[in-house]
C-alpha cells in the first residue's frame, strides 16, 4: 500500500457553496438494498442528508453499489432489487410511503437524473427540441407553442450554443457535450430541486467535462438545486462536492465534508483512491492547497 500523500499535495475543495436554506431535501439513513435474486444485501448502511444548493459526491470501486444507491432514490432499482432495511426521504416523505401516481408527479419535478451515455436516452430520429419540449408538454401542461419557446429557453440556460439551430438538429448532428446538455435540459424541464448526476461527465472529454460540471455547479448556484454526484473520478467531487461518500463493496468505508476526506483520508481504501488519481493530475482542474 502505497503511503498517504502529504496533504499540500492534494487540492482544495472547490470554494464552498452558501449555507444550506432549508430543510433536508433528500435523506438516505442507513439503506440496505437486497438483491432478492442472489439472496444478498448488495448495499449496506448508506445515510446521507442533502440540503438545498449542496452537493453530495459519490467515489468508489465499480459495482460498488453506487448507481443502485442512486437508483433506490429515484424509485427505479432493477425488478428483484429492493431497499430492505433503512429508509429515503424526498422532501419529508418516505418514498415507501408513495403510490406509483405519486412518484409519477415526483419524478422530474421534484428529484431528476443525468446519466453517462446521453445518447441512448433520446430517440435518434426525432429532433432534440422537440424531446425537451415533449417533456414540458407532459410534466408542466404546456401547450405546443409555450412547449417550443421553454424548450429554447431550457436549451440556452444549460449553454447550447445557437438553441434555434440545435432545436431542429437530431441527436446524431450532435457531440458527446452537446447530447449531455440537452439531456440536463430534459432533466431540468420540470425544475427538480434535486438531480442526480450519475457518471454524467465519464465518457466525455476533459474539456467538456469541465465545461459540463461548471454548468451544474452554475445551475446548483443560480437555482439552488441540490446535487448528488457519483464519479469514479475524485477530480469531479473535488470540484463540485460539498460531502463526500467512499463507497467499496457496498458500504461507506469513509464520509466527510470533502475538503477533509480529499485532505486527510482516514481509511486505506480512501488513500489508495487518492494516490491513484494523484499519479494522473488530481489536481487538473482545482487550485493547490494554501499552506496552512
Ligand atoms: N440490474 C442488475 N441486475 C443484476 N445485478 C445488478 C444490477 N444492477 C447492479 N447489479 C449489481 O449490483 C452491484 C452494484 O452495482 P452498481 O451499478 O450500483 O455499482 P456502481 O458502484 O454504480 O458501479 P459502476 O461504477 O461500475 O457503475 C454490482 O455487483 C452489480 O453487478
Amino acid at each position: 500500500m502505497p503511503p498517504a500523500a502529504a496533504p499540500a499535495d492534494l487540492p482544495r475543495a472547490a470554494d464552498p457553496a452558501p449555507a444550506p436554506t432549508g430543510p433536508p431535501l433528500l435523506v438516505l439513513d442507513d439503506v440496505h438494498i437486497r438483491d432478492r435474486a442472489g439472496g444478498r444485501d448488495i448495499v449496506r448502511g448508506v445515510g446521507f442528508e442533502l440540503t438545498p444548493g449542496k452537493t453530495v459526491g459519490i467515489v468508489g470501486e465499480s459495482g460498488s453499489g453506487k448507481t443502485l444507491t442512486c437508483r433506490a432514490a429515484l424509485g427505479i432499482l432493477p425488478p428483484h432489487f429492493e431497499v430492505d432495511r433503512g429508509s429515503i426521504a424526498i422532501d419529508g416523505t418516505d418514498i415507501a410511503t408513495l403510490t406509483p401516481r405519486q412518484w409519477t408527479d415526483l419524478r422530474g419535478a421534484t428529484i431528476s437524473a443525468v446519466f453517462q451515455d446521453p445518447a441512448s436516452y433520446l430517440n435518434p430520429s426525432i429532433k432534440v427540441g422537440a424531446q425537451i419540449a415533449e417533456v414540458v408538454r407532459v410534466k408542466q401542461g404546456l401547450g405546443r407553442r409555450a412547449a417550443r419557446h421553454r424548450a429554447l429557453d431550457l436549451m440556452a440556460a444549460v449553454q447550447l450554443r445557437d438553441p434555434e439551430l440545435v432545436h431542429g438538429q437530431y441527436p446524431f448532428e450532435l457531440s458527446g457535450g452537446m447530447l449531455q446538455r440537452v439531456l440536463i435540459a430534459a432533466a431540468i424541464a420540470a425544475g427538480p430541486r434535486i438531480l442526480i448526476a450519475d457518471e454524467a461527465t465519464t465518457a466525455l472529454d476533459v474539456t467538456v467535462q469541465a465545461e459540463i460540471l461548471d454548468l451544474l455547479a452554475d445551475l446548483r448556484e443560480r437555482t439552488g438545486l441540490a446535487l448528488v454526484v457519483v464519479s469514479h473520478d475524485l477530480a469531479v467531487v473535488a470540484q463540485l462536492c460539498d460531502e463526500v461518500l467512499v463507497m467499496r463493496d457496498g458500504k461507506v468505508v469513509e464520509q466527510g465534508p470533502t475538503e477533509t476526506v480529499l485532505h486527510t483520508p482516514r481509511h486505506a481504501y480512501t488513500r489508495l483512491l487518492i494516490d491513484e488519481h494523484e499519479s494522473y493530475g488530481l489536481d487538473r482542474f482545482l487550485a493547490p492547497r494554501e499552506a496552512a
